[in-house]
C-alpha cells in the first residue's frame, strides 16, 4: 500500500519504518528541514534500539523515502498517518495545531479522482478529534476521506519491538472500507495472534489516554505505597512483589522510584483531566495521580538536604542519568530536570553523566553547565572526582554492577541517593554505604510505627 506519514518523530519514524519492512511503499514527511536532511543521509536522529539497520534496510530497498513536500506526499498516499506532536496547551488540554494543519494540507492537496483516501490520527488526541480532521479537509475538497484513529501504545527504547509485536492494535473506523484496509495493513503484526480491536472512532480515541493514565495511576499509586514504606520502615519491593502476584493486579508498571517523566504520561494525564472536566466528570483520581508524581520528582533532593542542609554551597554532586528513562536519548518531562536544577539552585554543583542523552541535556540543560552550576561528564567515573555523594536518577544498564570499590574511593563520603532502587539496601550498609533507596528504609524522624512495634 502506499502510505504517507506526517510527522517524523519518535513515533513517525517508527511507524513508517516498521510499515515500510512488511513491504509498503512509505514516504515520511516532516516540515523539520534538518531531520529529514539527516534521515536522507542515512542518519537516525534520535537513539532508538533496532531503528537504524530498519531505516537504513529500507532506505536502500526503495521502500522509504524522507521528504519535506508534505502536501504532494499525502497526494499520493491511499493511507496517510498522522503522527505529529500533541503538546499541551497552557491550559494542560492537547493542543491540536499540528495535526489540524496536517488535515489542512490533506484537504488542500487532494486530487480530484484516484483511489479513495483514509486518515489516520497516530498522534495522541483528544475524543473528538477525528471529527475536526474531517471538517478540516472538508473545507477544501467534496471528496469523502475515511477518517480513523489508531492511537499507538509504543514505548520509548523498545518502540521498534512494541510496533512489530504489539499487545493489540486499536482501531476507532466508521466505515467498512477503512476497517478492510486496516485489518490488511495491520496483518503481518498481529500474526502471533495478539488481536485487532476495532471500535467506534470515539472509544479508541479515549482508549489511548485511558492506558497511559491507568499506568500513571499505577506509579503515583506505589510511589504514594513508598512514602507509607519508609514511614514504617517497611519495604515496596515486598509490597509490590505481594500484591503484583495477584493476577488481577499483574507485576508490571509498580515500580517505585522518582516519578514518571516522557513526553507522553505527564501531558496526557494534563489533557485527560482538561477532558473530563470539561464534560462535567470527576477527575479527582487524576488530581491526586499528578500531585504525587510532582512530589515524588523532588523526593531525592529533599533527602539530600537532610543529610546535607538546605544550603548545599561548596557541595558537588555526581549524578548517574538524565533521560527519564533507560534506552533512549528523551528527556522530556525527565525527573532529572527537577533533581538537577534543584541542587544548583541550592548551591551545589553536578556533575551527570547519561550514556545517550548527552546531547539533548546540552540543550535542556545550557543555562547551568554555562554558569558551571553543571558539567557533562564521559564516563560514570568521572562524574564521581570530589563529589559529596552519588545520585542514581535513570536505571540505564551500565550502571547496575559497578566498581563499588572505586565509587567509595571517588566519593568524597561514602553516600548513595538511589532514585531506581538498584542495589540491595543490606549490602550496600555492609559495603559501608550510607544508601538512600525509595520506600525501602525508615526515614530518620518517620519510623514512628516500626520503633513503637
Ligand atoms: N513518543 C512516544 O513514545 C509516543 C508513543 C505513542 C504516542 N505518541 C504520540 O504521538 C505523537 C507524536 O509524538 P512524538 O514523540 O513522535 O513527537 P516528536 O516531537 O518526536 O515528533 C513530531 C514531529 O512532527 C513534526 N511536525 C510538526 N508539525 C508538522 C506538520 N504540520 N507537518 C509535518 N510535520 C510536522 C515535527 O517537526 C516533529 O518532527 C504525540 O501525539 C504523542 O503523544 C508518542
Ligand atoms: O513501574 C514503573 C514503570 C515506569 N516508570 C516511569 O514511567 C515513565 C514512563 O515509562 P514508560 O511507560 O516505559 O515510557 P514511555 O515511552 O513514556 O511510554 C508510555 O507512553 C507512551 C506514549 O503515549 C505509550 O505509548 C506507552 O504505552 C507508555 O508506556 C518513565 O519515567 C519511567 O521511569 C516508573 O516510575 N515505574
Amino acid at each position: 500500500m502506499r502510505i504517507a506519514v506526517v510527522g517524523t518523530g519518535y513515533v513517525g519514524l517508527v511507524v513508517g519504518a516498521c510499515l515500510a519492512e512488511t513491504g509498503n511503499d512509505v514516504v515520511c514527511a516532516d516540515v523539520d528541514a534538518g531531520k529529514i536532511a539527516r534521515l536522507n543521509a542515512g542518519e537516525i536522529p534520535i537513539y532508538e534500539p533496532g531503528l537504524e539497520p530498519l531505516v537504513e534496510r529500507n532506505l536502500r530497498d526503495g521502500r522509504i523515502s524522507f521528504t519535506t513536500d508534505v502536501g504532494p506526499a499525502v497526494a499520493s498516499a491511499e493511507i496517510i498517518f498522522i503522527a505529529v506532536g500533541t503538546p499541551p496547551g497552557e491550559d494542560g488540554s492537547a493542543d491540536l495545531k499540528h495535526v489540524l494543519a496536517v488535515a489542512d494540507t490533506i484537504g488542500s492537496n487532494m486530487p480530484d479522482d484516484g483511489p479513495e483516501k483514509i486518515v489516520i490520527t497516530k498522534s495522541t488526541v483528544p475524543v473528538g478529534t477525528a471529527a475536526k480532521v474531517r471538517a478540516a479537509v472538508a473545507r477544501h475538497t467534496g471528496r469523502t476521506v475515511h477518517v480513523c484513529s489508531n492511537p499507538e501504545f509504543l514505548k520509548e527504547g523498545a518502540a521498534v519491538l512494541d510496533f512489530m509485536k504489539p499487545d493489540r492494535v486499536v482501531v476507532g473506523v466508521d466505515s467498512e472500507y477503512a476497517r478492510e484496509k486496516l485489518g490488511e495493513l495491520y496483518a503481518p503484526f498481529v500474526r502471533t495472534g495478539n488481536p485487532i480491536l476495532f471500535m467506534d472512532i470515539a472509544s479508541a480515541e479515549i482508549t489511548k489516554y485511558a492506558a497511559n493514565a491507568m499506568l500513571a495511576t499505577r506509579i503515583s499509586f506505589m510511589n504514594m505505597i513508598a512514602g507509607l514504606c519508609e514511614a514504617v520502615g517497611a519495604d515496596v519491593t515486598h509490597v509490590r512483589q505481594g500484591i503484583g502476584t495477584d493476577e488481577r493486579i499483574g507485576p508490571g508498571f509498580l515500580f517505585a522510584g522518582i516519578g514518571y517523566g516522557g513526553s507522553c504520561f505527564p501531558k496526557d494525564v494534563k489533557a485527560l483531566i482538561h477532558t473530563l472536566r470539561d464534560t462535567g466528570v470527576d477527575a479527582s483520581i487524576l488530581d491526586g495521580v499528578e500531585q504525587v508524581n510532582d512530589a515524588q520528582k523532588s523526593v531525592l533532593v529533599q533527602r539530600v538536604t537532610e543529610r546535607f542542609g538546605a544550603d548545599l554551597t561548596g557541595r558537588t554532586f555526581g549524578v548517574w542519568g538524565l533521560s527519564f528513562k533507560p534506552e533512549t536519548d528523551d528527556m522530556r518531562e525527565a525527573p532529572s530536570l527537577t533533581v538537577v536544577r534543584g541542587l544548583v539552585e541550592r548551591g551545589a554543583r553536578v556533575r551527570a553523566h547519561d550514556p545517550e542523552a548527552g546531547h539533548e541535556a546540552e540543550r535542556y540543560f545550557e543555562d547551568l553547565i554555562t554558569s558551571g552550576g553543571l558539567t557533562l561528564c564521559e564516563h560514570n567515573y568521572d562524574c564521581l572526582e570530589g563529589a559529596d555523594a552519588l545520585l542514581v536518577l535513570t536505571e540505564w544498564a551500565p550502571y547496575r554492577n559497578p566498581d563499588f570499590a572505586r565509587v567509595r574511593a571517588q566519593l568524597g563520603e561514602p553516600v548513595i541517593f538511589d532514585g531506581r532502587n538498584l542495589w540491595d539496601p543490606e549490602r550496600m550498609r555492609e559495603a559501608g554505604f550510607h544508601y538512600v533507596s525509595i520506600g525501602r528504609q525508615a526515614r530518620a524522624g518517620s519510623a514512628r510505627l516500626a520503633a513503637t512495634a
